[in-house]
């Protein structure tokens, strides 16, 4: 394509020159050109680019994909997926590495930033540094890495992988960043040594629609192939078996489970750790009508017993019925365990019209909570203040969403105590928070 350096009006294909002077949530740095926002893939913030815009329907922002890096920065590093280089046009980038370009420890700052940025403008929460502490110190720290990735430099972590397959060509990989075209490529530098060995990556695969990698910690890896029009992969439903430190879980194959190697000893530990700091301060009761909601197999309820002990009474709430089988299962050992398939607010509303024993109970647990991507929302937030429970473990896998449902609860009178971050997604914009709220008084 030829370079126009052209200015207004912001035009699909046109090549803007963009100082970038910050990161949005989503992965994309921001700029600004005439007024206009512009959300910058690619870059870092700190740069000169020049950028291809790639999207200008909105009037309020335009969005734009480096082309040539003007200024670096100093935390520019080669790309770490070859075929999602700057070099490469924009459309024929893989997505999925959307910050591969960028040193490990900056990454996790602006991971931080993000966070900070979404606790204050949705949460009323602003994170600030300690006296004698440089908030710069704060945000490099905020971020927790996980065990073995600074010594890999993030790379094979990824123990599930979804390629999906060109309906015209047959070719398998994964797709553009920001299209639903295939693009080929060489690895998956993501990926475990495991998955790496099975990716289908120069294979025609014609008649399917996606290919899942599957690498269970504790099992051999293997694919899932779904047919072009059906709704689900064959093995899907096979049980694998994970390790999370000594403690064996079982999922499907096919079923949610973190996707790091050590994000479920991460998750697992972080819960732990809240559960026993708020026994410590006088704050938790095993016996108390504790839950786990959104609890897939029950790895957070597994957590909550290894604080609590045997002795803990929790259930795990989670609409997938076969996960809740499998959650059965898992928690066989805590006698006062119970797994339940149900939608959560369903669930919560069950639970209001319990008798005045049980809701005695409830306000005396606490709940654990781990929604998806859009997290809990404003009617599982208000049913969760008149629930009232003494206090909310939130563990959440984006800020936003967590920023919002925070100031719900801080609204219903909890008082923030603790809020860790994990960057138990190396190389993209993703990270996990988990926040700890308590009842105030
Ligand atoms: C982020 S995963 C967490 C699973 C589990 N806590 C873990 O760490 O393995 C979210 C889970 O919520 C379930 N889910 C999604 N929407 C739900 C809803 N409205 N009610 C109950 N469960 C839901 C999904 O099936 C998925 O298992």
């Amino acid at each position: 394509m030829s370079e126009q350096r052209s200015t207004s009006p912001l035009e699909v294909g046109t090549e803007v020159e963009l100082e970038i002077t910050g990161i949005a949530h989503g992965g994309v740095s921001v700029a600004r050109h005439e007024g206009r926002v512009i959300f910058v893939a690619d870059a870092i913030p700190g740069e000169r680019v020049l950028a291809r815009v790639t999207d200008a329907k909105k009037k309020s922002f335009a969005r734009a994909a480096v082309t040539r890096v003007l200024d670096a920065s100093a935390d520019r590093r080669d790309h770490i997926w070859a075929e999602a280089s700057v070099d490469r046009d924009p459309e024929e980038r893989p997505g999925g590495a959307e910050f591969g370009h960028i040193a490990l420890e900056r990454q996790r700052v602006l991971k931080a930033e993000v966070l900070v940025d979404s606790m204050s403008r949705f949460g009323d929460i602003e994170l600030a540094a300690e006296e004698d502490e440089d908030f710069a110190d704060v945000l490099a720290e905020l971020v927790e890495p996980a065990d073995g990735d600074d010594e890999a430099n993030g790379l094979g972590y990824r123990t599930r992988v979804r390629l999906h397959v060109d309906p015209e060509t047959g070719t398998v990989g994964p797709y553009a960043a920001r299209s639903r075209r295939v693009i080929p490529v060489e690895s998956l530098p993501l990926a475990i040594e495991g998955i790496n060995q099975i990716a289908p990556l120069f294979e025609q695969m014609g008649g399917l629609q996606t290919v899942d990698l599957v690498a269970p910690s504790a099992d051999d890896p293997r694919m899932l192939l779904t047919e072009v029009g059906s709704k689900s992969a064959s093995g899907a439903n096979d049980l694998v078996r994970e390790l999370v430190e000594d403690r064996g879980f079982i999922v499907r194959a096919g079923g949610f489970w973190q996707v790091h190697r050590e994000a479920p000893a991460m998750l697992f530990g972080a819960v732990a750790d809240a559960v026993s700091a708020l026994a410590e301060e006088g704050l938790f009761d095993p016996a108390a009508g504790n839950l786990d909601l959104y609890g897939g197999v029950g790895l957070l309820a597994a957590a909550m017993a290894e604080a609590a002990g045997q002795g803990l009474k929790v259930t795990t709430v989670e609409v997938d019925e076969a996960a809740t089988d499998n959650a059965a299962e898992n928690l066989s050992e805590i006698v006062g365990a119970l797994a339940v398939t149900a939608k959560v607010d369903r669930h919560l509303a069950d639970l209001l019209k319990a008798s005045a024993p049980v809701r005695d109970r409830l306000r005396r647990g606490t709940v654990v909570l781990d929604p998806p991507r859009s997290g809990a929302g404003g009617n599982v937030t208000a049913q969760l203040a008149e629930l009232s429970p003494q206090n909310i473990v939130y563990v959440a896998c984006d800020p936003v969403a967590l920023a919002r449902d925070t100031k719900s609860l801080l609204d219903s009178g909890y008082d923030m105590l603790e809020l860790r971050a994990f960057d138990i997604f190396p190389h993209t914009h993703h990270f996990e928070s988990v926040a700890v709220f308590t009842r105030g008084e």
